[in-house]
């Protein structure tokens, strides 16, 4: 597939509806190109970071751009991509749909690639293309005039990083997401953001990158770590989801080691060459770049 191909049409899992409550299906203002923004991620679990990304894009959007943010969706793996710290799906999805419901106003989750078999980013952000363009029809002014959405993905460094290692992306997968999509990058402390777009350059129109003015690294895996050492996460993750990880005893004793053998909470060192070494191994998850 090429940036230039069109998306396929899609063959829903059954019972699947697209969310829509929260998509602006009338542009504010008729200068602006209408923009939606997807994160893929494992959200295992949903943090506070995961949803400043969004405010960070939108008012990155706002003031640098011609694009109107119409639409913010999380869009959680299918328990297949078999991450190191993964909870079922239906425990991420409850916890993602906890935090967009009640903590903004705009934010939506898709179930689509958690209720099914893994698909590949370029995929996801085809469905997406597929539902609010094709079957949404996009959005109109306040004229009354049709307008196609752009559809972006939106990412921490670290995920644009991953994008430079063999095996993990495939070049017509780039092509496509960064081609044909484009992304926002948000600058994620320990990925150096320039770096991880080096080998990226012939996308480089296409990529938006948006920096941290508040450093800040919370990170699933270190909440993970705090719950199974008897540690507060509470305010790191928004009060729901901490109730709801309370009331379902979840976390609490997950198989994967991720402390260092110094017992420190060098969580993230461990968790990278986990991921790493999962995403080579894996012809059983097409999380490896087909
Ligand atoms: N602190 C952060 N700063 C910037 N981006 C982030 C941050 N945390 C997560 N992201 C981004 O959110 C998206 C979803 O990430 P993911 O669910 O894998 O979160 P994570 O915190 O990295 O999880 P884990 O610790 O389990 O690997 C990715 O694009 C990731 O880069
Ligand atoms: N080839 C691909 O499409 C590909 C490769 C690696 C990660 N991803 C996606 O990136 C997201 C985050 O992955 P990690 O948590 O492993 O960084 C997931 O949604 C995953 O599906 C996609």
């Amino acid at each position: 597939m090429t940036s230039q191909s069109p998306p396929p049409a899609f063959q829903n899992p059954p019972g699947y509806t697209f969310p829509s409550h929260r998509f602006n299906r009338v542009l504010r203002d008729s200068t602006k190109e209408p923009l939606v923004l997807v994160a893929c991620g494992s959200f295992s679990p949903v943090t506070y970071l995961h949803l400043r990304m969004f405010e960070m894009a939108r008012d990155h959007v706002r003031h640098n751009t011609n694009y109107e943010v119409v639409g913010g969706y999380l869009s959680p793996v299918s328990d297949q991509y078999k991450k190191a710290g993964l909870l079922a799906a239906q425990h991420r999805l409850t916890m993602c749909n906890l935090a967009a419901e009640q903590t903004s106003n705009w934010l939506m989750v898709d179930p689509w690639e958690a209720v099914q078999d893994y698909q590949r980013t370029a995929v996801v952000l085809d469905h997406f293309e597929h539902e609010v363009n094709t079957r949404l029809g996009g959005v109109t002014t306040v004229e009354g005039e049709q307008r196609p959405v752009r559809i972006m993905l939106l990412a921490g460094s670290d995920l644009i990083a991953t994008m430079s290692e063999p095996g993990v992306w495939s070049e017509n997968d780039l092509d496509h997401i960064l081609g044909r999509y484009g992304t926002m990058i948000i600058e994620r402390a320990g990925a150096d953001m320039t770096q991880a777009i080096d080998s990226l350059a012939r996308w480089r129109n296409n990529i938006v990158l948006i920096h941290q003015l508040i450093q800040n690294d919370v990170s699933s895996t270190k909440v993970r770590l705090f719950i199974r050492r008897g540690l507060s996460v509470r305010y790191l993750l928004p009060g729901p989801v901490v109730d709801y990880i309370e009331t379902n005893g979840l976390y609490v004793d997950e198989g994967t080691p991720t402390s260092t053998p110094s017992g420190t909470l060098g969580a993230e060192k461990d968790k990278k060459s986990v991921d790493k070494d999962s995403r080579e191994a894996g012809p059983s998850t097409s999380k490896s770049s087909s």
